[in-house]
């Protein structure tokens, strides 16, 4: 699947959008991103969502609300795709699939959530719902908790890594400062996100609330065309790799704070794209917590095992280190509506790699990596993009 591009894009502002529902959160992204690439509504052949969903809306089967916001896309074909927080990368996967078999030249491809609309501790329930519920469903603190869990181990085994990660809070919060669409536009700096407060108390086991994501509503959405098609058009960015890679889901079952899910995923993607991590010019990562971004490096092999303080405490992953890991800001200030999470990472390094990143712009960019998890590294994809001219 290494034959398709990226050709236009669009994305709502993340945040608490108060006067938002997944139907009006779809309508500000779908056409849109459809004239960003220069065509109109009658030009897509398919059409995919990626939601989560799960209790978030009442309202089920939305694949068939992105037909509502234009006529022309009555009678195309369009489906729902899920895979807890990974369930934009999903999407984009059936929509490469549906490229490289052929099937279509032009597939848009939508991600949404509307979380905002619940109270907190429904919240951490509806989100549980992506672990091994008959052994992890009485952990508090939704997902929080079960990465509280993994910090936990990972502290019992290469000590106390709370430097690290507030370093990696204040990375991505200053980062968010020149995201437009970023939910946190503050730099918290690090002595705040370091220190206990009552701004910042305990959210789980070790993990304070600056080492957690944000609660988010927001959209984002992408066009995808075949490699010949997209040539001719006024953007490109290539896939040189696309990789998908699942490991199990119960945490009792796996080593979790070896993320070799994310190894794996790194790895595949490697080779298939004829790239190392040193070729790459950034990197945005699924920085649910911070503990997952310090995971992260070590599974992407930017560090040896129990090393990952060292890329955090050195600048290596500030915008302006050896490699800048969530110049957008990342999960941590930009935000995390589930569904659209992984889209959102797509279009953010596409801007990059088209030089359209204004203030969030890496230097010289060439080769943008993506690493987007559904779960505790339990699906786990990758992808190396590029520009194609
Ligand atoms: C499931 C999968 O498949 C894999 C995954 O990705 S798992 C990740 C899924 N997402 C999550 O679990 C979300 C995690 N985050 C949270 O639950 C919540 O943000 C939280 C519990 C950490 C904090 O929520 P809260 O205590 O209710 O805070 P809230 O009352 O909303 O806000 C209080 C203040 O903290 C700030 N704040 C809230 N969340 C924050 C966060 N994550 N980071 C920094 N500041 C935050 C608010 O802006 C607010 O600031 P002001 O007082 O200055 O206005």
């Amino acid at each position: 699947m290494t034959s398709s591009c990226i050709v236009g894009w669009a994305h709502t502002p993340f945040g608490k959008h108060e006067n938002d529902d997944v139907e009006s959160l779809i309508g500000k992204v779908a056409t849109q991103a459809v004239a960003d690439a220069g065509l109109e509504p009658k030009d897509i052949d398919e059409i995919v969502l990626g939601t989560y969903n799960e209790g978030f809306s009442p309202q089920g089967f939305p694949s068939s609300l992105v037909l509502q916001t234009s006529p022309d896309f009555r009678f195309k074909p369009a489906t729902r795709v899920e895979n807890a927080c990974a369930t934009g990368s999903a999407a984009i996967h059936q929509g490469l699939k549906t490229i490289a078999a052929g099937k279509g030249r032009f597939v848009l491809v939508v991600g949404v959530e509307k979380m905002t609309a619940l109270p907190g501790p429904e919240i951490g329930k509806t989100l549980l719902k992506a672990s091994y519920l008959k052994e992890e469903g009485e952990i508090d603190g939704g997902f929080a908790g079960v990465f509280g869990v993994i910090a936990n181990q990972y502290f019992q085994r290469h000590g106390d890594q709370s430097d690290a990660l507030a370093a990696i809070a204040a990375k991505n919060h200053a980062n968010g400062v020149e995201n437009p669409w970023a939910q946190m536009r503050k730099d918290l700096g690090y002595d705040f996100c370091r220190t206990v407060s009552e701004k910042n108390p305990y959210v789980a086991g070790p993990l304070k609330r600056t080492d957690c994501s944000l609660v988010s509503d927001g959209a984002a959405a992408l066009v995808l065309a075949d490699e010949e098609t997209a040539a001719a058009m006024d953007k490109a960015v290539k896939f040189r790799a696309a990789v998908q890679v699942n490991d199990y889901l119960p945490l009792s079952k796996r080593d979790i704070v070896l993320f070799e899910g994310c190894e794996q995923a790194w790895k595949k993607a490697h080779a298939e794209a004829g790239t190392s991590l040193a070729d790459l010019s950034l990197v945005e990562t699924h920085d649910c917590f911070t503990i997952a971004e310090l995971l992260e490096y070590e599974a992407m092999g930017l560090v040896p095992r129990g090393q990952g303080a060292r890329a955090a405490l050195e600048g290596w992953t500030k915008k302006d280190g050896r490699l800048p890991v969530n110049p957008s800001g990342g999960l941590k200030s930009k935000g995390h509506p589930i569904g659209a999470t992984g889209v959102s990472m797509h279009v953010m390094t596409s801007m990059q790699l088209t030089g359209k990143a204004e203030g969030m712009q890496v230097r010289d960019a060439t080769l943008g990596g993506i690493f987007n998890m559904g779960g505790a590294a339990v699906a786990n994809y990758v992808s190396i993009l590029e520009p194609l001219k």
